[in-house]
């Protein structure tokens, strides 16, 4: 099946390379050039684990190829995915330009029954919005004969294991309003579904939605999580116990309940205050989703709380020592990233930043744009004469480290930690002051 992947942001990217593996054949487009030009000379723009032998594969085998030529891209094939970016606008809703954009290229283009997809994460509605807009493009054309399906089909990848969560998914959504698509979606997914991975069919509508409540209901976890900590400071007990404990139930489960600085990236916040959005437009008070929203905020406000309750609020002169930038390990994603907005807090007071990430350095040195800021290339480097660490993120390499180099080249040996990676009593026996989130 002939495919269009629009936008090769990180969604396209992994979801055209993981369509091509699938057997498909995929043109990508982007209307940004470099980006397109460097795709086409081998180099990958995102960081993410096996990424770049996927794209290497697919491209020799000559079923992936990119290009900036949109209307080329979409005439030639039968489905059309929409994975263009949906940022925030001012008032919290998801931004529909550059979708709505691309269906109006659709509606121009097309010549012959088209399928349009959205992959990228689009407010309840949008579904409608995109199907008027290509009507009234064809309409414009003389063309309202050319007939075309609208299909919902939300992406759950994480980064960072993006590509296994792709090719292993706990469900497909395809959602649409006509029959007559289905065949081609199932076929799509045959090389999944024949694995045994589900593919759920649904209405537009509750496909798009779906979305949104899963995004919403893995941030409201986080948030719950990160209250019990607040608790468990308060009250004397351990989060990590508390932890044990509660997701050991089944009906519970394990995953996504460890309490930190709070969730960040491209999605969660972002997708979290633009259900609250389509819920006002909806004459609708969503107390539990504002509750997650705003718990989220302070806690990513809590290693810097805890700081000034230790320094004081004059931190003129003090240096801290930074371990992890990127929002979350296996990415160097640092969009809405604890520690981005810590370091703006932490240099408005004029404290001196010294700071480690594996990957997300160069992104971050382009968001904080401070020449004070030091970047090191080794944790250890970052330590150096330090009075404090701030851990904002869980890379491995920060799991076991030398404690006693670490007490050696420390000024003072304060920790924050803002993933709990350690025991905090091995921690008071090696000789540190040490904060975790929750911890006893
Ligand atoms: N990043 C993630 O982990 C996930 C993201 N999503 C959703 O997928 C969507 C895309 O997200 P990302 O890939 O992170 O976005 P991104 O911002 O990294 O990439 C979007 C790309 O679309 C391109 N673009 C914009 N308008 C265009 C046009 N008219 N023609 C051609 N290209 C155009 C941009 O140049 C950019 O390269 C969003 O709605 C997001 O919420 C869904 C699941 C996971
Ligand atoms: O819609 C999206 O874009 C994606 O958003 C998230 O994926 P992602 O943002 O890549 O990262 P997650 O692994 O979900 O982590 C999000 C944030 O939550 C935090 N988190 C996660 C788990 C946890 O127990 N505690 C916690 O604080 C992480 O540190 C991170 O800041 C979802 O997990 C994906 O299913 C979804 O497709």
């Amino acid at each position: 099946m002939k495919i269009c992947m629009v936008g090769v942001g990180y969604v396209g990217l992994v979801v055209g390379a993981c369509l091509s593996e699938m057997g498909h054949d995929v043109v990508c487009v982007d209307n940004q050039e470099t980006k397109i030009t460097a795709l086409q000379n081998g180099q990958v723009p995102i960081y993410e684990p096996g990424i770049e032998e996927l794209l290497h594969r697919n491209i020799h085998a000559g079923r992936l190829q990119f290009t900036t030529q949109l209307q080329e891209a979409l005439v030639s094939s039968l489905l059309i995915f929409i994975a263009v970016g949906t940022p925030p606008a001012q008032d919290g809703s998801a931004d529909l330009t550059y979708v709505l954009q691309v269906a109006e290229s659709i509606g121009q283009a097309m010549e012959d029954y088209t399928i349009v997809i959205t992959k990228s994460t689009v407010p309840i509605g949008s579904g409608e919005k995109i199907r008027a807009v290509i009507q009234k493009q064809l309409l414009h054309r003389g063309r309202p004969e050319l007939a075309f399906d609208i299909v919902s089909n939300p992406e759950f990848l994480r980064e960072g294991s993006a590509i296994d969560d792709f090719l292993h998914p706990d469900r497909i959504i395809v959602g649409t309003s006509d029959a007559r698509a289905v065949p081609y979606m199932e076929e799509l997914y045959e090389p999944l579904t024949s694995q045994g991975y589900p593919l759920l069919l649904m209405d537009i509508v509750s496909a798009e939605l779906a979305k949104y409540a899963s995004n919403a209901m893995l941030a409201a976890r986080i948030s719950f999580m990160n209250e019990m900590a607040r608790l468990c400071e308060a009250t004397g007990a351990d989060i990590e116990a508390v932890k044990q404990g509660m997701g050991r139930d089944r009906r519970i489960g394990p995953h996504f309940l460890s309490a930190g600085v709070g969730y960040g990236g491209s999605c969660f916040p972002k997708d979290v205050r633009a259900l609250i959005r389509t819920a006002s437009d909806h004459r609708m008070l969503v107390s539990m989703l504002q509750a997650v929203d705003r718990v989220n905020r302070e806690q990513k406000t809590l290693l810097l709380q805890k700081l000034i309750g230790h320094f004081g609020k004059t931190l003129t002169r003090r240096t801290f020592a930074i371990w992890g930038l990127a929002f979350k390990p296996g990415t160097d994603d640092i969009r809405e990233a604890p520690a981005i907005e810590t370091i703006r807090a932490l240099r408005s007071k004029h404290a001196r930043i010294q700071a480690h990430d594996p990957v997300a350095i160069d992104n971050a040195k382009r968001a904080l744009q401070d020449p004070l800021i030091q970047y090191c290339e080794d944790p250890y480097e970052a330590l150096e004469g330090a009075d404090a660490l701030l851990i904002f993120t869980e890379w491995n390499e920060y799991r076991t480290p030398d404690l006693e180099r670490m007490r050696k080249l420390m000024n003072g040996g304060v920790i924050f930690d803002g993933r709990n990676l350690y025991s905090p009593e091995r921690m008071r026996e090696a000789g540190f002051v040490y904060y975790g989130i929750g911890r006893r």
